[in-house]
């Protein structure tokens, strides 16, 4: 088992057309469930594309595996070990629920001889089993999370990568995703999720990073965020005060620069 860092990205700059939207980030991403805060626009779905290598750094360095990508070949060997649930997903309508599965295990080049029992696994572990053969088109919005979440853990990833995976998720939904991503990483795959919700954090997270304006702003455990918490009003929640305290008191949804 590997002992150094899962990913690594050292002086990143990445952006979209002329305009730069994280500079000169350090990160590293270890063993374990990492969650990744951050208001609206700060950079999470940014930094999500460059380490899930769909989008390639403007410059600094990127290192997956304990190996370094710069080049498509490269970035590509890396891609079949990283299961990726963006925030919007595509796919198409018609297909049922374990063909979308197969379909993103084919894709991450998944062995066709054992993408069947990985897809009904997938499901499983989802609680999708009963509606394998549902169509895409016909599931509700948290069905429809939960089916790329199966997606993105085919194959069991070694980097799984997941953009607010418990939106549309029910309370007793979210209880068992936290258990997922745990039991996990448990078997070996580090997670990293973003999310505004920080009791996902608080209950599944050994890490937490918090992102603003592209550059990261805090790294710790959920407990050391908590414990930065200002003085809080009756109800307040310790680990978003705390991170309201790193954000310097601004509100979540104040974070878009743009
Ligand atoms: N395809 C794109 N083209 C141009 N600008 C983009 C594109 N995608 C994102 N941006 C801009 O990049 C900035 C960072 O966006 P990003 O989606 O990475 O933030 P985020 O932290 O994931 O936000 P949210 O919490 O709202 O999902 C925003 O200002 C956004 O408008």
């Amino acid at each position: 088992m590997s002992t150094g860092p899962i990913a690594q990205l050292t002086s990143l700059a990445q952006g979209y057309g002329g305009r730069r939207i994280i500079e000169d980030l350090d990160l590293s991403v270890e063993a374990g469930v990492t969650g990744l805060l951050g208001p609206n626009g700060a950079g999470k779905t940014t930094l999500f594309r460059t380490l899930a290598t769909i989008a390639p750094p403007w410059s600094g360095q990127l290192e997956l595996f304990g190996e370094p990508i710069s080049n498509e070949r490269q970035a590509r060997r890396a891609r079949r070990r990283i299961g990726y649930l963006p925030q919007d997903f595509g796919y198409y309508p018609a297909f049922s629920i374990t063909d979308f599965v197969r379909y993103c295990a084919w894709l991450r080049e998944v062995p066709s001889k054992k993408a069947d029992s990985m897809a009904a696994e997938a499901l499983a572990a989802v609680g999708l089993a009963d509606r394998a053969e549902n169509r895409m088109k016909s599931l509700s919005g948290g069905m429809l999370r939960r089916a790329g979440i199966a997606a993105a853990i085919v194959g069991s990833p070694d980097l799984l990568l997941l953009d607010e995976p418990t939106v549309g998720l029910d309370p007793a939904q979210r209880l068992d995703f936290r258990e997922l991503i745990r039991s996990l990483a448990r078997s070996g795959t580090a997670v990293v999720l973003s999310t505004h919700l920080v009791e996902d954090v608080g209950a599944a997270c050994d890490t937490v990073l918090v992102l603003n304006d592209g550059q990261l702003r805090h790294s710790s455990t959920p407990q050391q965020l908590a414990e930065l918490a200002t003085p809080m009003a009756p109800g307040d929640n310790p680990l978003e005060r705390g991170y309201m305290t790193v954000l310097g008191g601004q509100k979540p949804d104040e974070g878009d620069a743009a």
